[in-house]
C-alpha cells in the first residue's frame, strides 16, 4: 500500500470512530461555556419523588436541554441513564423552580466593601435563588440614568453567578423629565424604585405624590412597575429632644422613632395616586409595588381593601419580619436594624395570617448589607448604626422552618418566591417548572437540618446577619441557571455565566 492509500484508510478510520462515538458525546459541552457549569452536560434528566409543578408535588422526571425544560414526565421510576441522556436520581429532595429575589442591594459599582456582585450572586446561588433583581441604591452612581443605568450592567458582565435585573431610580431629580425616564426604561430597567423617606444615600432623595404621579404614567406605557419604600416621616416628640447613648442603644427606641403612622401616610398615598394613571387613554394602569412591609394593622387594611376595589397593588413583605419580634431584639443588638422596623410579635402573627389568606403576594430579601464598622455594634446605637439586614442566601430555609410553623405548604412557598416574583419583574420563562421554561431549579432537602454559619457556610461578603447560629430546616444541594449547575454542595461553578437580565 503507498503512503497516499494508508493515509486514506486512516482517515476514513477516524471518521467512522468518530461517527460511532459521536452520539455518546453529544450532550457533553455541546453549547455550553467552559466553566459554566459543574455537569458537563447540555442534555439531562433530573428525577425525585417530590417535583413541584403548577400540578401539584409529584414524582417525576425533568428532562433539561439546551438551558431549558424540554418535557417532565409524571413516573414512580428515574428514568433510565442513556448515553444521549445522562440522568441524576435525587431521591426524595424537592425539585423546585429556583427562587426570584426582585428585593437585593448588591451595591457594585462603588460599595463592593458592603456586597458585591460576585459575593451576592455565590450567596443567591448557594440559597437556591437563580434570579436576583437588584436595587438602583446604594451602588455609586445610584442607578437613575441611561448612563448609571448602562454603567451597572457593564460592571455586572462576567462577574453573576446568577442572572440579574435591575430596577432604575425614580429621584426628584429625574421625576419630571419623561425623556430621562424614558430613557432609563430603554435601557433595559425592569421599572423604577422610589422613596418617600431619606433612603439614607445622599444622591438617592424622596419623592413625593407629584413625582410618583407623573413617572406612574411612564411606566403605564412600558408597564413596568414602580416598587416604592412606602413611608413618610411623621412629627414626633422625639426631633425635638437630644437622645442620649443609653437611650439610643434601646430596640424600642428606635421602633418608637419609626412608628406604623409611617408606613399608614405614604400607603394612603400610593393609593390615592394609583388611580389615575392610565398613559394617554390607553386601557392599562401603572403597577404599585409596595416593597417590605413590616406594619400588618391599619396599612395592611389599606391594601387590602384598595385591591378588593380594584387597585393595581401588590405588596411583598421579607423573611426577618416573619421570624423575628421586637421582643427578642437585646439593646445594641444593631444586626436586627432596618426600615421600616421589626415590630411585636403579634404584628409577625399578622403578617403570617395574611401571607397564607393572599392578602401578601410575594416574599424578598431586602438583602441591604454594609461594611460592619457601620453597623455600630461596639456603640449598639440604634438610631445612627446602618440600617440594614444582611439574609439573602438564607430566605429559603428562614420562610420555609417558621412557614411550616405556621402552616405553609410548599407550593404556597414556591409562589410566593418564585412564581409572583418572576411575574412582576416581567420573567414569564422563570419562576415555575413548566416546557419550555429556563431550567432555573433548586433541589433541596427540606429536612435536614441546618445552623447558619456552622455547619452552614455564609458566602455574603461579611457574614454579619441576625440570623448567625439560627437553627433552621432547609438545605440546598443544587442550584441549576438556565441548565447550568452553578452551585452543588459547598462548590460553585468556576466560571460565572448568570446574565444581565435587561426589559426589552
Ligand atoms: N438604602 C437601603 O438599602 N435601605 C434599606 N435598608 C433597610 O433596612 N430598609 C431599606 O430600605
Ligand atoms: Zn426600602
Ligand atoms: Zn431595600
Amino acid at each position: 500500500m503507498n503512503s497516499s492509500l494508508l493515509l486514506g484508510v486512516a482517515i476514513a478510520i477516524a471518521i467512522g470512530c468518530a461517527s460511532i462515538l459521536l452520539p455518546y458525546f453529544s450532550d457533553r459541552n455541546q453549547g455550553l461555556n467552559e466553566g459554566c457549569s459543574l455537569l458537563p452536560h447540555r442534555h439531562f434528566w433530573l428525577y425525585s419523588k417530590r417535583v413541584l409543578t403548577p400540578g401539584g408535588i409529584m414524582p417525576a422526571a425533568v428532562e433539561i436541554n439546551g438551558g431549558h425544560i424540554v418535557s417532565i414526565v409524571h413516573q414512580n421510576k428515574a428514568p433510565k441513564q442513556t448515553k444521549g441522556a445522562h440522568v441524576i436520581d435525587y431521591g426524595n429532595a424537592v425539585i423546585m423552580p429556583g427562587l426570584v429575589d426582585v428585593h437585593v442591594h448588591l451595591n457594585e459599582p462603588g460599595r463592593v466593601e458592603w456586597e458585591g456582585f460576585v459575593t451576592g450572586t455565590k450567596a443567591a446561588a448557594a440559597g437556591g435563588f437563580t434570579t436576583l433583581i437588584d436595587m438602583p441604591l446604594n451602588s455609586v452612581p445610584t442607578t437613575t440614568s441611561k448612563e448609571a443605568f448602562d454603567m451597572k450592567v457593564d460592571a455586572a458582565k462576567g462577574r453573576l453567578f446568577v442572572d440579574v435585573g435591575f430596577w432604575g431610580g425614580l429621584v426628584p431629580e429625574n421625576a419630571l423629565n419623561n425623556t430621562a425616564i424614558d430613557e432609563l426604561l430603554q435601557a433595559g430597567a425592569l421599572g423604577l424604585k422610589s422613596f418617600m423617606c431619606p433612603s439614607g444615600i445622599n444622591d438617592f432623595g424622596q419623592t413625593n405624590a407629584s413625582h410618583i404621579k407623573e413617572a406612574l404614567r411612564i411606566l403605564a406605557k412600558y408597564q413596568r412597575p414602580l416598587l416604592v419604600h412606602a413611608e413618610i416621616p411623621q412629627p414626633s416628640e422625639d426631633e425635638k429632644t437630644e437622645i442620649d447613648i443609653s437611650e439610643r442603644r434601646m430596640y424600642s427606641t428606635y421602633l418608637r422613632t419609626r412608628p406604623p403612622s409611617w408606613e399608614e401616610e405614604a400607603i394612603k398615598i400610593l393609593i390615592a395616586v394609583s388611580k389615575d394613571t392610565h398613559f394617554d387613554g390607553s386601557k392599562d394602569r401603572a403597577h404599585i409595588h409596595i416593597v417590605h412591609l413590616s406594619d400588618s394593622s391599619v396599612s395592611l387594611d389599606l391594601i387590602k381593601e384598595a385591591k378588593e376595589s380594584g387597585a393595581r397593588i401588590s405588596v411583598e413583605t421579607c423573611p426577618h419580619y416573619l421570624a423575628f419580634s421586637a421582643e427578642e431584639i437585646s439593646d445594641g443588638d444593631t444586626r436586627f436594624k432596618c426600615a421600616p422596623p421589626i415590630r411585636d410579635v403579634l404584628n409577625r402573627e399578622c403578617l403570617w395570617k395574611a401571607l397564607k389568606d393572599g392578602h401578601i403576594d410575594m416574599l424578598s430579601s431586602d438583602h441591604s448589607p454594609s461594611s460592619p464598622e457601620l453597623k455600630l455594634l461596639e456603640a449598639g446605637d440604634f438610631l445612627r448604626a446602618w440600617g440594614g439586614i444582611s439574609s439573602l442566601q438564607f430566605g429559603l430555609p428562614v420562610t420555609w422552618s417558621y412557614g411550616q410553623q405556621h402552616g405553609l405548604q410548599l407550593d404556597q412557598l414556591s409562589e410566593l418566591w418564585s412564581q409572583r416574583p418572576a411575574k412582576l419583574a416581567g420573567q414569564h420563562k422563570k419562576g415555575t417548572i413548566v416546557t419550555g421554561n429556563d431550567a432555573d431549579i433548586v433541589v433541596w432537602d427540606p429536612e435536614n437540618e441546618i445552623q447558619i454559619g456552622e455547619n452552614y457556610t455564609i458566602y455574603h461578603k461579611h457574614p454579619i446577619t441576625p440570623y448567625a447560629g439560627k437553627h433552621l430546616f432547609g438545605s440546598v444541594i443544587t442550584t441549576f441557571v438556565r441548565g447550568n449547575m452553578v452551585y452543588e454542595n459547598g462548590s460553585h461553578a468556576s466560571t460565572a455565566c448568570g446574565v444581565p437580565i435587561l426589559a426589552v
